[in-house]
């Protein structure tokens, strides 16, 4: 049998992501069939201090030869990371990113890729010069449910896509008007460019354009974008609905994000909420039930109404039980598709993935763009500037 190729992680930043990401990519891969790549936990590193970076490396279970630093400086210069996972707020993901790329370092970055298309176009520019990999960790993209829904759609078994429509909503509203979340937290916090757009909104425009972006033919139309966005008190996105406008195509996608109406309003499986995502075609439909950014499940409905015309399929994320004490998250969220696509790119020497590559990533920030300018939702500089800076705060300690 052909050797399993290794790749080495170093993480940057140790919140919530971090955790579950590296949990997941520390499972055995053959309990999800994978046996080509493995992962390893070189490093990892936290702005607030070195011993925040060795509690987190025991938090995963982490292998003892794994490196503790108390800043993302150290870490890029690691010789023994192959690659970085930057998971920081979304206002860091530029200057973090751009760190690591500029110490020689792959990097895998978490959505949404930067607050804006100018950093975006800048991340890639500088991956591209220097010959490194790079990708924006939409992970949704990587789950088997996704691949089968996109060759479904490829070989027309619902004949001709008109439409998508999809909705990412999480219900948080007080009776006092306000959210439930401090106005802190980067959910909701300008200054981490905080709000449903960037943080929810992504996986809603991520449906829209896995359908009607990624699987077109030849040289892609980009979209008309009509936004409509409302603020919270702190300046962030609340309610945003995006119309995208194909006429080449023929197509049109309806994206939408709140932090005050739930998609599922009974909970994640939610047997009575409508469909989440609607891939809509002449010969019938396709509809994603659940919290869009972990598909489990989805319905394909072929038009004429005859019995046996409905077919259910559900997609459990496989679990390796041998991970001890780590509850549903140490056992499999899903997350390790996405770097095992990661490690394979590195392992083919490409730079950038075909899932998610880098010009659709720049699309998808472009329309997140004209729905802030038309909703005139804009961010401090700090966290705006396409311009790099190693000594940014961004980059220091938080
Ligand atoms: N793919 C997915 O399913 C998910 C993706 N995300 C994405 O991951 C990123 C991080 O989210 P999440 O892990 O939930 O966030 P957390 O707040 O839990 O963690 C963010 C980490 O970033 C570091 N950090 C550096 N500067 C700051 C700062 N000024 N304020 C806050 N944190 C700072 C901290 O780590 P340290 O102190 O160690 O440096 C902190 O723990 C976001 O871009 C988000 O969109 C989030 C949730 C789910
Ligand atoms: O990416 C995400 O997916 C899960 C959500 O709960 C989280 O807020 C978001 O960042």
């Amino acid at each position: 049998m052909a050797s399993k190729y290794t790749v080495r992680w170093g993480i940057l930043a140790t919140g919530g992501i971090a955790t579950t990401f590296t949990k997941d990519f520390l499972t055995n891969p053959a309990t999800r069939g994978v046996h080509d790549v493995q992962h390893v936990l070189a490093a990892a590193a936290s702005s607030s201090s070195k011993s925040r970076a060795e509690a987190f490396i025991k938090d995963v279970d982490g292998p003892s030869s794994a490196k503790a630093y108390g800043s993302y400086h150290e870490l890029v210069k690691d010789p023994n990371v192959d690659i970085i996972y930057v998971a920081t707020p979304h206002s860091h993901h530029f200057q973090n990113t751009m760190l690591a790329l500029e110490h020689g370092k792959n990097v895998l970055c978490e959505k949404a890729f930067t607050v804006n298309a100018a950093q975006a176009r800048k991340l890639v520019e500088t991956a591209r010069e220097k010959k490194l990999f790079l990708m924006e960790a939409v992970w949704t993209r990587y789950f088997p449910l996704s691949i089968k829904i996109r060759e479904l759609v490829k070989d027309g078994v619902i004949g001709k896509v008109h439409r998508v429509t999809a909705d990412l909503s999480i219900a948080e509203a007080k009776d006092d008007g306000g959210l439930d979340f401090p106005d802190s937290h980067r959910m909701v916090n300008p200054d981490l460019a905080g709000g449903a757009l960037l943080d929810l909104g992504i996986y809603s425009l991520t449906w829209v354009y896995q359908i009607l972006y990624h699987c077109q033919e030849g040289k892609r139309e980009k979209p008309e974008v009509l936004g409509a966005v409302q603020k919270y008190k702190t300046g962030a996105d609340e309610l945003t609905s995006i119309l995208l406008n194909w006429p080449g195509q023929k197509t049109q996608g309806f994206a939408s994000t709140s932090l005050r109406v739930a998609t599922n309003p009974d909970g994640e499986g939610s047997p009575a909420a409508a469909p989440a995502v609607r891939i809509q075609g002449t010969k019938g439909e396709i509809q994603v039930f659940g919290m869009i950014f972990r598909p489990l499940h989805y319905r394909v409905i072929l038009a004429g109404g005859k019995s046996g015309q409905v077919e259910d399929v559900h997609c459990p994320i496989p679990t390796d039980k041998e991970r001890k004490g780590k509850g549903d998250e140490g056992v499999g969220h899903g997350m390790f598709w996405e770097a095992d696509e990661a490690a394979r790119c590195l392992r083919d020497g490409k730079l950038e993935s075909d899932t998610l590559n880098w010009e659709e990533s720049i699309a998808i920030m472009e329309a997140m763009d004209a729905v802030r300018k038309q909703g005139g939702l804009v961010y401090p500089e700090l966290i705006e500037t396409a311009v790099y800076d190693e000594k940014s705060p961004l980059n220091g300690e938080h």
